[in-house]
């Protein structure tokens, strides 16, 4: 045992450092307890009714005993008739037969009442998840959330639906024996409870190990979960770069590790039926034995039905504690999940802390006041100032990791600047309320997101409540009525996260058709860098023209064919603005601008 400690121990640091860090107020049973109890209080009829059968068929369950020890001194007595005999064991089966009746009705209470405990924490879950800000979503992978989501969370309904009813007849089914106990004879009472004491310091030695290594269990559950997610969702680069091996190496330290984690957990929490059962038996033993002794001298009033009575006690009386250590067990390793869970529910939601303005409609004025933003250490702005008139298209340029698309994440929303300050029609961002805000906002990636689904419910998707015919006139004007016709089921073609089959300039097209429908104040949009044939590339030109017109346009610039005609057209470079103006006035300037458009230009016409 001492080795397996040992070695218990030696594996612990490498996991108990990210344990550490995942700690959260919540890492206290106590509070996550009364956290699922509130859940549980959704069914709160259900929940007292429980409670209440439980209560009943618990204090049933101890009148069994007295009947068979009244059987058996009757029986020593010679006072006792067939009839007699009949009636009492009629008393038995009648009272074991309620406490089944009642046992099952528990169960199926129980059920109810977890499901809808875990339906409720799943949705908050979700909902919670919409709200947070997308620098949670950075840090964390999204296999391991998704591990929380559906592992977790089932975790939570296992235990809820078996544990919670255990728990509460085991307390109540102990107190009641110890009462009776201690009516009949407190002698032979002290002597059954010799063993608690022993029995609780075993547990609890095996309880704190049991605990840790579920925690740790479930790490290494969402870490193998988080991994399998990323591996598969990456499928094409891991090929494209023949790194199977690799990933299966990976993999297979990380199940390794699982594994190790699972056996420690199973290890333990396997010690503790073990430990009972040898205390059980050696109780049985004492007390059957000093009973008799006591019979022997004639003294404390003990019969041989008491002694039957006590024996029949002292594995009931056990049995709720055993039951107690087991469900403990099973406990822990749902609040490990649940502590977990609360974690991300604990999170803090974007829009708090946030004084909201609706915003109804947009000029589209924007104002960059001295910005600074870091995602983590470096900044990736440095000082930013600039401002865009209603109506006008500025251009964004600048090598890769200058800091373009970080400046329309800000412009969105989507993170807050460390300093500096961000204007919307002369109010502070951080003042509008985001969902409205958002709202009047459009944002066309160079590689959007498609979800599962129609063409037409992800065009839709731009405004959830526009008609079919909406749907056509966007798809038409945003060039992409053309290819969406030509496929074999038209707008009703089924599209997945991957595109099923579209081209990227395609996809491009569906996604400027989104941004058209919902008909933005204010539209952000990512030039797609990746070479598409020069009619897509046509069209989709044609169509980003339609979508720029008449609305304040930011642009994260590659053609020159955008760039040259933007009202203006900031330059940066390493997170910092460096020129500024239209194309003209900056290639007069002969500064880094010219520079780059001369280098691009040599290049489209050496290639
Ligand atoms: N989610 C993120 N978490 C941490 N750092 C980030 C994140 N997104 C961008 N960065 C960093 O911020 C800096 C600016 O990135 P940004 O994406 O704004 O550059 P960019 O000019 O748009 O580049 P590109 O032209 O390659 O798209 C880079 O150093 C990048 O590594």
């Amino acid at each position: 045992m001492k080795k397996l400690s040992a070695a218990f121990r030696y594996k612990r640091p490498e996991y108990s450092a990210s344990s550490r860090k995942q700690k959260s107020n919540v890492d206290n049973p106590t509070e996550t307890l009364l956290r699922i109890w509130r859940y549980m209080l959704l069914e709160k009829r259900l929940l007292f009714s429980t409670f209440g059968m439980i209560v009943v068929s618990s204090l049933l369950a101890l009148i069994g005993p007295v009947i068979l020890g009244h059987i058996v001194d009757r029986f020593v007595s010679g006072d006792f008739t067939a009839g007699d005999l009949l009636r009492l064991l009629g008393w038995l089966v009648l009272i074991y037969t309620a406490v089944a009746v009642m046992t099952f009705l528990q169960g199926y209470w129980m059920i109810t009442i977890s499901q809808t405990a875990v339906y409720a924490i799943r949705k908050d879950l979700f909902r919670h998840l919409q709200q947070l800000k997308l620098a949670f979503f950075d840090k964390r992978q999204h296999g391991e959330l998704m591990s929380r989501m559906t592992n977790d969370v089932d975790n939570i309904s296992t235990t809820l639906n078996t544990s919670m009813v255990q728990i509460v007849s085991s307390i109540i089914t102990f107190i009641g024996i110890l009462a009776v106990m201690l009516m009949l004879s407190p002698i032979l009472t002290i002597i059954t409870l010799l063993v608690v004491p022993v029995m609780f310091i075993g547990i609890k030695w095996i309880t704190n190990r049991t605990r840790h290594a579920f925690r740790i269990q479930q790490q290494a559950v969402s870490s193998v979960n988080g991994f399998a997610e990323e591996s598969i969702s990456g499928q094409a680069v891991i090929k494209a770069y023949a790194q199977e091996s690799k990933v299966v190496g990976v993999f297979r330290d990380k199940t390794r590790q699982l594994q190790q984690a699972g056996f420690w957990a199973q290890t333990f929490s396997g010690f503790i039926p073990k430990w009972m059962n040898m205390l059980n038996n050696i109780s049985f033993a004492v007390i059957a034995g000093v009973g008799a002794l006591l019979i022997g001298f004639g003294g404390a009033g003990i019969t041989v039905g008491t002694i039957v009575i006590f024996l029949e006690y002292s594995r009931q009386f056990t049995r709720p504690l055993n039951d107690l250590a087991n469900q403990f067990n099973s406990l822990y390793s749902a609040l490990a999940g649940a502590e977990r869970v609360f974690g991300i529910l604990d999170e803090q939601e974007e829009h708090e802390n946030m004084a909201k303005q609706t915003v109804s409609q947009l000029q589209g004025d924007i104002h960059f006041a001295n910005v600074t933003f870091a995602y983590e250490e470096e900044p990736a702005l440095k000082d930013i100032s600039f401002s865009v008139r209603p109506g006008q298209t500025a251009a964004f340029v600048g090598p890769t990791g200058s800091g373009k698309t970080t400046i329309m994440n800000l412009i969105a929303g989507f993170y807050q600047p460390d300093d500096g300050q961000i204007m919307i029609d002369g109010k502070p961002l951080s003042e509008l309320d985001s969902d409205s805000y958002r709202n009047r906002i459009g944002v066309v990636l160079q590689q959007d997101f498609l979800f599962k689904g129609t063409i037409m419910e992800n065009i839709r998707y731009g405004r959830l409540d526009a008609t079919d015919e909406q749907v056509f006139e966007a798809a038409k004007a945003a060039n992409a009525h053309r290819f969406i016709t030509r496929l074999p089921d038209g707008y009703g073609t089924l599209i997945g996260q991957d595109g099923g089959g579209l081209s990227h300039g395609q996809r491009q097209l569906l996604s400027i058709a989104k941004a058209l429908l919902r008909d933005p104040d204010i539209l952000l949009l990512d030039e797609a860098t990746s070479s598409i044939d020069t009619i897509t590339e046509y069209r989709i030109q044609q169509a980003m023209q339609v979508l720029m017109k008449g609305r304040t346009s930011i642009v994260v610039a590659h053609r020159l064919n955008t760039i040259e005609q933007a009202d203006n057209i900031f330059v940066l470079q390493d997170g910092k603005l460096i020129e500024q103006g239209n194309h003209q006035e900056l290639m007069k300037q002969k500064g880094f601008y010219s520079a780059l458009q001369n280098e691009k230009k040599n290049h489209v016409s050496s290639s």
